[in-house]
């Protein structure tokens, strides 16, 4: 299956919602002029990193800024996918990652497993407990967000369980920026899969972002990569590459799993 996927490297103002909603809806012009079906929103892209402020906009991801983004969905007839602060339960909120449909359903949504201490993330937030796979009119894939990039059992998890396509929406700072880099190309070429990430860029306190929002296949080329700068980033994907490269290099059908140990 093709489909045509664009990121949005947005930089991102913090605790203010309307101001990052006008700036999404930018970026939603430009990815429907450039043709795409699916478009890909950093993570907290509404708000940013405002933890200890998180009551104050967390909602349902049925309301707020979840039906906001639903609602531009139906009426760009483009997928959205990207995080917010969500409301899980009374005094409970999470990370949460929402692909919204132009029908203006939500085809599914994951809370982020791996939490994020060096940015406080357990301190505030409750982490999810479960792998999130959507089917998708291209096929299945898989969600996570930013830090779970290091644990790739989820990525194996995904991949045998049979994603061709992961999405990594993130605000990754700098000084990673080598391990960012690095992981996604690892996370696709082990998993033999597209890795979709998309970063943010700019300033959020004393942290700076450092964009290079990327779609790499299953090969380990880079399809498209971004700077440290503001942009859409497109990128055509045809999933056929997915069993073509597994058939060139046939790492499921080699694996021991008898003898990993947990
Ligand atoms: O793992 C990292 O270095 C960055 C992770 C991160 O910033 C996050 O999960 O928000």
């Amino acid at each position: 299956m093709k489909l045509r996927i664009s990121l949005a490297q947005m930089d991102i103002a913090l605790g203010e919602p309307r101001r990052n909603l006008e700036t999404l809806k930018t970026f939603i012009d430009a990815a429907v002029v450039a043709g795409s079906d699916v478009l890909v929103l950093p993570e907290l892209w509404s708000t940013g990193y405002v933890l200890e402020q998180a009551e104050k906009f967390v909602t349902r991801t049925t309301e707020g800024i979840f039906a906001d983004v639903s609602q531009l969905a139906q009426q760009h007839r483009l997928h959205i996918v990207g995080s917010n602060l969500s409301l899980l339960a009374e005094n409970q909120y999470g990370n949460t990652l929402t692909w919204a449909a132009p029908d203006g359903t939500l085809l599914g949504s994951y809370n982020k497993m791996h939490l994020f201490r060096l940015m406080d993330e357990e301190k505030y937030l409750t982490a999810g407990d479960e792998p999130v796979m959507i089917a998708t009119p291209w096929g299945q894939v898989g969600l996570s967000i930013c830090y779970d990039l290091r644990f790739p059992e989820l990525y194996r998890q995904y991949a045998l369980a049979g994603a061709q396509l992961i999405l990594v929406p993130a605000e990754w700072p700098h000084p990673r920026l080598n391990h960012w880099r690095t992981l996604l190309r690892a996370r696709a070429i082990e998993n033999q899969l597209f890795v979709i990430a998309c970063n943010r860029v700019g300033q959020g306190g004393d942290v700076s972002f450092c964009g290079h929002s990327a779609i790499v296949d299953p090969w380990g080329d880079v399809l498209v990569e971004g700077g440290e700068e503001e942009g859409l980033f497109t990128a055509d994907i045809d999933t056929t590459a997915v069993e073509e490269i597994r058939a060139k290099i046939p790492v499921f059908a080699d694996r021991r799993p008898e003898l990993y140990t947990k």
